[in-house]
């Protein structure tokens, strides 16, 4: 008799059925329906249909521990190869603003007192990663390895990491959280302050040195994290432990815009219920706003694009009416005050526009309108508006990474990210090798692509 769903071992098959349409979703993944022994493959295995009794029902659970056990041993005995040694591996090296990714052999030295060695199985394109390869990043270094929304296997640890261990699944943090610095122990950010003057200089904190080398020359880390490489090294602050049942092809994205989305909404803004809401922007950042302010109760959630085919896409976020400056003589701020009686609550720039920034505050009502800066602006931007519109209550913030502590939460997005309570299947809409990551810039510059993930090892 065929399972009809109320029983425990069930939820399991529906959740390997689940995870396993998604991921094949869009992809021509030669490795599909084979047992490699990484990450969300473990979830292709064939299951047999289980029937009501107790025995049948068990098979599924049984089968995907011995699997995990089989996996844990299997990389543990190829990282025992690979400990303390450097490894040569295949990484995107950006030489020059603008030119084309190189991917080329390059060595990983392997990790030194408080770092940690990652096997990136899965890496996503964010729109920072094109900002610093622009050249308008003022602590973009060049050559580097440019990435920062990722995940990944701990392949080994250095001297006194006692957080995460080899075989351990984890996501990569551009956000350090160490809990010891003042940031850390004032309770009022999730900035730290421990190892940013190094990812700031695209090096690590032991020796201010790269761990990336191309024949000798070193070759500058970017944001601590630098995911554009089969392996990498990064400051054990700044890594998430994470279930190591969550598909790392799909949780790669809680490393930067899904939290920043969300966070800026429950954890920067603090939408309440009800509230008014206007996002300049609708890519993945944009859509994440939409999201978190949708979960928070927002009555209405103006979405504002110049490209009018984000609105479709739009509305299955939570966006509840759309605005293309485009079709407007009026100023955009006027046009949203006129919309809502007097302005938002609150509104969120997902551009990094300055001018667009200045539309976002004045689009927010008299004596209590809150905006949310999340795009990143270029070297040299400024932002202005007339200081009364603060006088007169607006009040204008920023957050970075949500305002979400990384070590301690990320993990805490994942779980929610596998009981469905947040979505992130719905932001990939394109998935590639990583030898096409030069094609990936390029769909990230079409209005269709909002994130894509390069699979990097065959
Ligand atoms: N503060 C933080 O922690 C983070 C900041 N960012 C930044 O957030 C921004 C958004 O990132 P993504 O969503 O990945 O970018 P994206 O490029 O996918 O989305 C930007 C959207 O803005 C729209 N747009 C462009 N110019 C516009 C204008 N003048 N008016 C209205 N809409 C306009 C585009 O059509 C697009 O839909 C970027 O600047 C990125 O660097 C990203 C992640 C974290
Ligand atoms: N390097 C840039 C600033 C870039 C920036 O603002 N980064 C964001 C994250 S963007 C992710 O996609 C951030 O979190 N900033 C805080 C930080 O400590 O870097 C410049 O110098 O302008
Ligand atoms: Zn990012
Ligand atoms: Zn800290």
């Amino acid at each position: 008799m065929k399972h009809n769903g109320g029983c425990k071992a069930h939820a399991v098959v529906n959740n390997i059925s689940r995870n396993e349409h998604h991921s094949t979703v869009g992809s021509k993944d030669p490795m599909r329906g084979s047992r490699k022994v990484e990450g969300h493959f473990r979830r292709q295995l064939p299951l047999t249909e289980c029937d009501d009794s107790d025995h049948t029902e068990r098979i599924p659970v049984q089968f995907d521990l011995i699997y995990r056990i089989s996996e844990y041993i299997s990389f543990f005995l190829s990282s025992m190869a690979t400990q303390g040694q450097v490894i040569t591996c295949k990484a995107a090296v950006a030489y020059e603003p603008n030119k084309p990714l190189v991917i080329e052999d390059v060595q990983v030295a392997p990790p030194q007192a408080g770092e940690v060695r990652i096997k990136i199985l899965f890496t996503a394109l964010c729109h920072t990663d094109a900002y610093t390869w622009s050249g308008k990043d003022p602590e973009g270094l060049f050559p580097c390895i440019l990435g920062h929304e990722a995940a990944g296997i701990v392949e080994s640890v250095g001297e006194g990491v006692t957080e995460v261990q080899p075989g351990d699944h984890v996501i990569p943090c551009y956000q350090a959280e160490c809990r010891e610095c003042k940031f850390c122990k004032s309770g009022k950010t999730n900035l730290c302050g421990k190892v940013r003057t190094a990812t700031g200089a695209g090096v690590m904190m032991n020796d201010r040195k790269s761990r990336f080398s191309v024949n000798g020359k070193p070759i500058y880390h970017f944001m601590g994290t630098s995911t554009f490489s089969q392996y990498t090294v990064v400051h054990d602050v700044s890594v998430a432990k994470i279930d190591p049942q969550a598909p790392l092809d799909k949780v790669c994205l809680l490393g930067c815009g899904v939290p920043t989305g969300l966070g800026a909404v429950w954890n920067t803004a603090k939408v309440e219920p009800g509230s008014t809401v206007a996002i300049f922007g609708l890519g993945t950042v944009g859509l994440a706003v939409a999201e978190g302010a949708k979960s928070a109760g927002a009555s209405r959630i103006i979405g504002v694009d110049i490209d009018s085919k984000k609105y479709g896409l739009a509305k299955n976020f939570g966006v509840t009416e759309f605005v293309n400056p485009k079709d407007h003589d009026k100023p955009i701020q006027q046009v949203i005050v006129d919309l809502t009686d007097g302005g938002v609550d609150y509104s969120f720039e997902c551009i990094g526009n300055v001018s667009v920034m200045r539309a976002a505050l004045e689009c927010c009502h008299k004596g209590w309108g809150t905006s949310v800066i999340i795009g990143v602006a270029a070297s040299g931007q400024e932002i202005s508006t007339r200081p009364f519109q603060l006088v007169t209550g607006r009040v204008w913030k920023g957050t970075a990474f949500g305002g979400f502590k990384s070590r301690s939460q990320v993990p805490w997005l994942v779980d929610k990210y596998m009981k469905k309570e947040i979505k992130i299947d719905e932001y990939i809409t394109h998935n590639l090798t990583f030898g096409d990551i030069n094609k990936a810039f390029d769909l990230m510059h079409e209005g269709s692509c909002l994130r894509c993930v390069l699979k990097l090892h065959e």
